[in-house]
């Protein structure tokens, strides 16, 4: 028997998505970790541990070691920064950060900006040359530019449905955003072949996926 590895898990809706990816890749993960307020849960049947997470903290968990992998969204990793080890990109939750304002947005001095993910939208401004206010918020950014709050948001677009729906126009899209599986760069060594097992299986049905395509 190898070691127990400890996984990363958030919840929401990456949850349901990479049990099932697991699933396929003969890992028989449980399916309704929402229905219980259990946050750590032990899976010595599959030699895993599940600590039940929310998504922007997957990668402070794994980055201090106290979960060897986990599963974050691209969009997170670039926000937070933090040293881990990225081992296989899921192909699963794909959205794309983008910038999105109203149809009548123009460019003006000091523009005010709102986002979930300051880093990120300050990086892009920087880089353009912009000078903007970054406001943080924490959900519904599409609010912001319809009441005033700011003139551009920098926010994840999946089907575009939020932004049809309130009205709003992509400027740019900045990069694409899918779930990755990262890992603690120390227990990656430790516990390699365990770690590496899980790896290869996921990436054997990702692999049929896109060739199915
Ligand atoms: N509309 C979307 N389509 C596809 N993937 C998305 C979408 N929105 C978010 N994601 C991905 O899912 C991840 C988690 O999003 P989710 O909405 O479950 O959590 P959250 O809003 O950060 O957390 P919480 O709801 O607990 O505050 C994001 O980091 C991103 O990678
Ligand atoms: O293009 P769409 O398919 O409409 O998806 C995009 C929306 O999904 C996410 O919001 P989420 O559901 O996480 O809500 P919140 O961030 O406002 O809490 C994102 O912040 C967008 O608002």
């Amino acid at each position: 028997m190898g070691e127990i590895i400890k996984v990363a898990m958030p919840k929401g809706r990456i949850y349901k998505k990479a049990s099932a990816l697991f699933r396929e890749a003969g890992i028989q993960i449980p399916t309704d970790v929402d229905e219980s307020r259990k946050l750590v849960i032990p899976l010595p049947e599959i030699g895993m541990e599940f600590i039940l997470a929310k998504p922007v903290d997957v990668p402070t968990y794994v980055e201090y070691g106290v979960a060897d992998i986990g599963i974050v969204g691209k969009d997170v990793l670039m926000e937070e920064n933090r040293d881990v080890y990225e081992l296989l990109d899921l192909g699963i939750a794909r959205c794309r950060m983008s910038v999105i304002a109203l149809p009548d947005w123009k460019p003006g001095i000091q523009q005010r900006v709102a986002t979930k993910y300051p880093n990120v939208a300050s990086q892009y401004f920087r880089e353009h040359g912009q000078q903007v206010e970054v406001i943080k918020l924490n959900g519904s950014i599409e609010l912001a530019p319809l009441i005033g709050l700011a003139d551009r948001i920098v926010d994840m677009v999946e089907t575009g449905q939020t932004l049809r729906e309130n009205g709003l126009v992509e400027l740019e899209s900045i990069f694409e955003i899918t779930s990755r599986l990262v890992a603690n760069r120390v227990s990656y060594r430790m516990k390699n072949a365990e770690i590496q097992a899980v790896s290869d299986a996921l990436e054997k049905v990702i692999t049929a996926k896109n060739d199915a395509r």
